[in-house]
């Protein structure tokens, strides 16, 4: 059992104790680093939930943008995407985290008509989706519009997958998990949390529960109820620390069974190992 631990701790990379100032500039310089490696990329796209992931790497997405364009003298933006599914119940924290952000562009594209759309064609063609499939639809919507704003920008799309999230795989395959990069992997959801502090976040979006809020009969669900597992238990095992045997099974568990969203699709070269 503590062998597994082990072999995952190596494979998430997150360090046991974080100085935020010293990790939120690495991750600006590896931000930077591969926008001037690519002379293409003109922007950073990236979905703005009114969520600590995307408020933390829009703000860090935007500070690298600015201090390019200082350095530069370039033209790059930062371009958050809201992307609510009609009405979202926390527009108000959509809403204060881009005030925080600042960002050099705003754009809302409401994924609602495009989600109901797919919806009913798959109807049509005897398709039933049951609500939670339907929650990993709208993370799909999510990605394509994202791709779409980035294509017809010049840019790349971030992603917020982090270490705690991936861990688990607590993410839609090709959806939410699908990025061109994912500045945010190496932390856990406490170290996430303690560099929106040190960047001067606001508290109710640095304390807020987490939710993927994808699915209609369990609105904002939370993800540790969904996980059956709190993010403080997961970020003591990504630290090293020794957990209960339960949350050790269970995150574990989902470690294991979502391998394959870990990779590039299999090939008969890569699998089995
Ligand atoms: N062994 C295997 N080898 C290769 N592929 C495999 C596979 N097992 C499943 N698959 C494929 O994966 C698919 C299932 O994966 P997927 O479609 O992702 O679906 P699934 O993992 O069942 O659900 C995604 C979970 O992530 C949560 N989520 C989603 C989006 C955002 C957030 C958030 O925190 O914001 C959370 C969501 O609430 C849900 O609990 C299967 O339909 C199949 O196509
Ligand atoms: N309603 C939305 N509008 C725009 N982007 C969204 C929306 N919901 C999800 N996303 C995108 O999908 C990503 C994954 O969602 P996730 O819930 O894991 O992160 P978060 O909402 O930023 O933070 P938290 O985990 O604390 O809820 C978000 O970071 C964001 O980029
Ligand atoms: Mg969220």
């Amino acid at each position: 059992m503590r062998d597994l631990q082990s072999i995952i701790m190596k494979e998430m990379h997150v360090k046991p104790m974080i100085d935020p100032q010293k990790e939120f500039e690495e991750i600006k310089g590896f931000l930077k680093s591969y926008v001037k490696a690519h002379s293409f990329v003109k922007s950073l796209v990236l979905g703005i939930s009114g969520g600590q992931d995307s408020t933390l790497l829009g703000k860090i997405a935007q500070l690298t943008v600015d201090e390019l364009n200082n350095e530069e003298n370039g033209q790059y933006e930062f371009i958050a995407v809201r992307l609510p599914y009609g009405e979202q119940f926390d527009e108000q924290d959509t809403q204060d985290a881009l005030d925080f952000i600042n960002p050099s562009k705003r754009i809302t594209v409401n994924i609602k008509p495009a989600v109901t759309a797919s919806v009913k064609s798959l109807n049509e063609a005897g398709i039933e989706l049951t609500d939670f499939q339907k929650g990993n639809e709208k993370a799909r919507e999510r990605m394509k519009v994202q791709y779409s704003v980035a294509a017809a920008n010049s840019g790349i799309v971030l992603g917020t997958d982090h270490s705690a999230e991936n861990i688990t795989g607590f993410f839609t395959k090709f959806g939410d998990g699908s990025c061109d990069i994912a500045p945010l992997f190496g932390l856990n959801k406490r170290q996430g949390k303690a560099i929106l502090k040190y960047l001067g976040g606001p508290d109710h979006l640095i304390n807020k529960v987490p939710t993927a809020d994808l699915e209609e009969d369990k609105p904002a669900l939370p993800d540790e109820v969904a996980l059956g597992v709190t993010y403080d238990a997961i970020d003591n095992f990504l630290e090293g620390k020794k957990i209960s045997e339960h949350d050790q099974e269970v995150i574990q568990q989902h470690f294991v069974r979502n391998a394959h969203k870990r990779e590039m699709p299999y090939n008969r070269f890569t699998w089995p190992k």
